[in-house]
């Protein structure tokens, strides 16, 4: 293979050398591939200089028909592209309007992919100018139904799988990646996509859409983010029968077997990528994922978005909400539907605020706030049975079997769906929250749109146009009475990228709670006025960049204050610096 290497670099033509080396109509075969039988091992030789041809096909570089004539030039590019020279906003254009042409969504979706593969500055800059529009198409709900068929529509790899198949080798794996400045890597198993269960692998679409947002909404550069699966089998049978299944066809590993490979996985990600590197745990199923923020929280710089994103962003909405339905924090009282991750991390927040607030211990803010789950209201008689994160919300009270006898005993004031299942604030439920509240504040948190507890418009209509209403997946402003309702988004996605952004900046080596309650004060004062007439507890996401650097200076200061940055000395004026570290995708110059 050396000599065969040489000879080109000394200008040998291909031609040169024996032809019995091309098959297939290849002329080609300069390192005899093709005259390779097929148990001879062979390199994959792969070139790796950006220009021509392979810059063309490099996401990262290409600019398509924006490439200027000077470039064309300077970079060999001359009769690879048509004539014509247009600029970045014309690609744009004419990319949404091919975009708004498809009707199903997980066409949009599939297109805004296949562009992240082939033009990366002019999805990012596409996904920033239209993010209301696109959203939906690269996050909730799309990619909820993406990740249930990602074994069909799957054509390249996006990010790093790491299986049981890589045990005692995950370092390796990670070495793989191309890409040696990560600082954010965002991690699922796949047990809990959404509302959608058990995905297995085809989970990658959540790290992969998060990622994206991580550099749309937050700034953080696209080459600097890692979106990792790890694969320990799925208990999905319907995947596990599927002839096209990308992932481990077993059953899932528990127990010691999965906490090793975690725990190797932990180790490397600290090793390769040093103790500033981020990771955000991602959909994990709650019995893991409690387990492993607790664990990991104290080495490594570890974030569980489903807990503590979550928990962030509705402390932010209720905060915000206040104004429109009066009272503070500790005057209301809170009841959830589903006691799990999202709804154990929100209620937990909830309170330590509250006893922030009111100076009251812990304990007794936690009154305030009811959790049901599948088993009904969560009180003192279950405690012995009750999972260790639903233990501190067993309050004193006769047993109740459903949500609609909580709301009625209970008599909440704010109603919180996190269960994951679809329709389960009824008319009955709704009607009652509307009975002895002036304004309920209803979050449908479930995502996607088909798992919501309610929609927009059952929320209105049933209260009579009484609530405010927000859910995890955007719906439609909806029209009652002569009157435009607009529900807001109720989504982690306000909170992590400028989270992440604000512990980047900061050079941070731990999270902290109080970082979590700076995020969420952060978000809730960029609400308007305007958005308050509108019925909004969120501030829209048009602003989402301006919005992300807020969140990410009251992170960093938080940081600062706490000792835990290492980013030194402070900037002084921390948003203007969170703007500045902010990554752009408009198209830069070649030499
Ligand atoms: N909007 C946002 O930003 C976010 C939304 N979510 C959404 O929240 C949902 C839940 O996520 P997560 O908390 O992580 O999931 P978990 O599996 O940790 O928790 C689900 C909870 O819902 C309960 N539950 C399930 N079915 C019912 C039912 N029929 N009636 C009452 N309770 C029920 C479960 O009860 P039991 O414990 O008895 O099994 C469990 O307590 C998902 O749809 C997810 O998409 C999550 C994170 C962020
Ligand atoms: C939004 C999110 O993180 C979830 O639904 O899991
Ligand atoms: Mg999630």
């Amino acid at each position: 293979m050396e000599s065969t290497m040489k000879d080109m670099r000394d200008g040998a033509s291909v031609l040169d050398m024996d032809p019995k080396c091309t098959v297939g109509g290849g002329v080609e075969d300069v390192y005899g591939e093709d005259s390779a039988t097929e148990d001879q091992l062979v390199t994959p030789w792969t070139i790796s200089v950006a220009s021509g041809y392979s810059m063309l096909r490099d996401p990262h570089h290409n600019k398509g028909l924006a490439f200027t004539e000077k470039e064309r030039d300077a970079h060999y590019l001359r009769g690879l592209l048509p004539p014509a020279c247009i600029t970045q906003q014309l690609q744009e254009k004419k990319l949404m309007n091919s975009i708004r042409q498809y009707q199903v969504p997980l066409q949009k979706y599939m297109a805004m992919m296949e562009l992240q593969e082939r033009n990366e500055r002019l999805f990012y800059k596409l996904l920033i100018d239209n993010v209301e529009e696109l959203l939906p198409v690269v996050y909730t709900p799309t990619v909820g139904e993406a990740c249930q068929k990602y074994g069909s529509i799957f054509r390249r790899p996006q990010g790093l799988y790491i299986s049981l198949k890589e045990k005692g080798k995950i370092l390796d794996v990670l070495r793989n990646w191309p890409e040696r400045n990560i600082q954010v890597i965002v991690v699922t198993d796949g047990e809990r996509i959404l509302g959608l269960g058990d995905l297995g692998c085809q989970g990658m679409g959540i790290p992969v859409g998060k990622l994206s947002l991580y550099t749309a909404l937050g700034g953080v550069r696209p080459s600097a983010c890692l979106p990792i699966t790890i694969d320990v089998g799925t208990n999905n049978e319907k995947l596990l029968k599927d002839e096209f299944y990308i992932g481990l066809k077993q059953r899932r590993a528990t127990g010691k077997e999965y906490s090793e490979l975690l725990h190797e996985f932990m180790t490397a990600v600290k090793q390769n990528h040093g103790e500033k590197v981020l990771v955000q745990f991602e959909d994990f199923a709650n019995h893991n994922a409690f387990e492993l923020l607790s664990k990991y929280r104290t080495t490594h710089l570890v974030f569980n978005d489903d807990i503590q994103g979550t928990a962030s962003v509705v402390l932010a909405g209720v905060v915000a909400a206040l104004k429109l339905v009066g009272g503070s924090l500790a005057d209301h009282t809170f009841l959830f539907l589903g006691a799990g991750e999202a709804g154990t991390g929100i209620a937990e927040l909830i309170a330590l605020e509250m006893s922030k607030q009111v100076k009251a211990p812990l304990e007794e803010t936690r009154k305030k706030i009811w959790l049901v789950d599948s088993k009904g209201l969560i009180v003192s008689s279950r405690k012995e049975s009750l999972q260790h994160f639903k233990k501190p919300w067993a309050h004193e009270h006769e047993s109740v079997g459903d949500l609609l006898s909580a709301v009625k005993a209970i008599k909440p004031t704010v109603l919180i769906g996190s269960s994951g299942v679809g329709r389960t604030f009824t008319k009955e439920v709704i009607e009652a929250m509307a009975s002895f509240n002036e304004k309920p504040l209803i979050m449908a948190l479930s995502n996607p749109t088909s798992q919501s507890e309610c929609t927009a418009e059952e929320a209105y209509t049933w209260t009579k146009g009484k609530a405010i209403f927000a859910s995890g997946s955007p719906f439609d402003p909806f029209e009652y009475e002569n009157k435009i309702f607009v529900p807001g988004q109720a989504n982690n996605a306000y909170i992590f990228p400028g989270f992440g952004l604000g512990l980047v900046i900061s050079g941070a080596i731990r999270v902290h709670d109080n970082m979590l309650l700076a995020a969420s004060e952060a978000l809730a004062r960029q609400v308007t006025l305007e958005n308050y007439d509108k019925g909004l507890i969120y501030p829209p996401f048009t602003n989402i960049r301006k919005i992300s650097a807020e969140i990410a200076a009251n992170v960093a200061a938080n940081a600062y204050e706490l000792g835990l940055a290492t980013r030194l000395p402070r900037p002084e004026n921390l948003v203007e610096y969170a703007e500045s570290c902010m990554y752009s995708p408009v198209y830069r110059m070649y030499r």
